[in-house]
């Protein structure tokens, strides 16, 4: 009987762009059965044991982590502005209080995130409401919009300059307050397929590292020609993808989860020291 590919998620936004343009340079994308699709629904699958491998936000990883392995050395953050990840608000954020904020649906985590720095570090309370990820169905209801992914990067590239609105970049508060990085998904293995499969999770994990390494080296040339379809020259895509997003996952990268778990633990279905398990190196990495 022929062997059955791994089952494996692939977040369909610019960001993991370089991911997907290494897979095809190695030809690792053909071992792969890859489901393309927004965040919140990849994390959904590999919860719900659809997906084998794959990103998650990171909200739902600290909720299911007993079930899963975190693929060492990769995810998507950033280390100070991440573009991709904003507030977008008519008024200043210390004006927020009981005013009305839009939480783009397609995210899990930038949505906790922006939560916790209006609550805590701008001292409002808001009036939220979840909503599809339309900037300005967004903004007829509400004074701010909290949004991921491309059409984060349209509204604070195009659209807030144009209408006059602020732009403010979550990567960049939360650094600025804690001094590290943020982690807004990791990349993970159910945990019971791991077991089950080790040399495949490990040839998996393997071909994600080979393919985000070979595709910072051709930074420019993912960006020329991924400008050729999308709405952003190529010096912008250049800088999003080797300066803004942090495709890393070290000691520094786990320490931001573990500092966001303890500030959000209270009301988001997870302990505040939840441990991050990762997958140890087998002698399927080794070889
Ligand atoms: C940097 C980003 O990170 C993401 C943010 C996520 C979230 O807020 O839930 C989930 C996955 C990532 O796509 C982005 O979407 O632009």
């Amino acid at each position: 009987m022929a062997a059955i590919r791994p089952r494996v998620g692939h977040i369909q936004f610019l960001n993991c762009l370089p991911l997907y343009w290494g897979l095809a340079r190695t030809g690792n994308l053909l071992d792969l059965d890859l489901t393309k699709d927004t965040p919140e629904k990849l994390s959904d699958q590999l919860v719900n044991g659809l997906l084998d491998i794959g990103p998650i936000t990171c909200v739902e990883y600290l909720r299911n982590a007993d079930q899963l392995v975190v693929l060492p050395d990769i995810a998507v953050g950033s280390d100070g502005p991440v573009m991709s990840c904003v507030i977008v608000s008519k008024r200043p954020l210390a004006e927020l209080d009981g005013r009305r904020v839009a939480l783009g649906s397609t995210s899990r985590t930038s949505v906790r995130l922006a939560r916790l720095l209006l609550e805590e570090r701008e001292g409002v309370r808001p009036e939220y409401f979840s909503c599809p990820p339309d900037l300005d169905a967004m903004l007829a209801e509400a004074d701010a919009a909290v949004l991921i992914g491309d059409p984060a990067l349209r509204a604070s590239l195009e659209d807030a300059p144009r209408q006059g609105l602020a732009v403010h970049d979550l990567g960049e508060m939360w650094k600025e307050w804690t001094g590290l990085p943020f982690v807004f998904a990791v990349w993970a293995a159910r945990r019971e397929y791991a077991e089950l499969n080790p040399e495949t999770t490990a040839a998996v994990h393997r071909a994600f590292l080979e393919s985000r390494d070979l595709s910072l080296t051709e930074a420019g040339k993912v960006a020329e020609q991924a400008a050729r379809w999308e709405a952003f020259d190529a010096g912008v895509l250049e800088r999003y993808f080797s300066a803004a997003l942090d495709f890393s996952l070290g000691d520094r990268q786990l320490a931001g989860i573990a500092e966001f778990a303890r500030r959000t633990a209270h009301d988001s279905g997870y302990a505040p020291d939840v441990p991050v398990r990762l997958l140890e190196p087998s002698a399927a990495v080794a070889s």
